[in-house]
């Protein structure tokens, strides 16, 4: 798959709801850079997500969109409880770093 990269600008978008699979893909594409989401509303795999989601030199971005924009969604103070959604999924990813 790698061979696809041949002006260094590909990256993949594998998600985290399949584990298995996000696995498989980063054995097939050790050094291309991912692009994972589904760890928040969608209940993915957060370990994995880290684990399978860095390529070799580290680098990889995890994503979660509805778990924190919406985490406040009727709440006066959205803005800081959305805050505190994001340091929880950055303080669970960094568990498996
Ligand atoms: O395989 C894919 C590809 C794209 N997405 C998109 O990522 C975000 C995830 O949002 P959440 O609210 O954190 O679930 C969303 O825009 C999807 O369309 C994906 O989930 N899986």
């Amino acid at each position: 798959m790698s061979e696809w990269d041949e002006h260094g600008n590909v990256g993949l978008v594998v998600g985290a709801t399949r584990p298995a699979e996000l696995e498989r893909v980063r054995e097939i594409a050790p050094d291309l850079p991912f692009l994972v989401p589904g760890v928040g509303a969608q209940g993915g795999d957060v370990e994995a997500a880290v684990e399978h989601g860095r390529a070799a030199d580290g680098v990889g971005v995890v994503n979660s969109t509805r778990g924190i924009i919406f985490a406040g969604e009727d709440d006066e103070n959205w803005d800081r409880i959305a805050g505190e959604a994001a340091k929880r999924l950055r303080d669970r990813l960094n568990e498996y770093r």
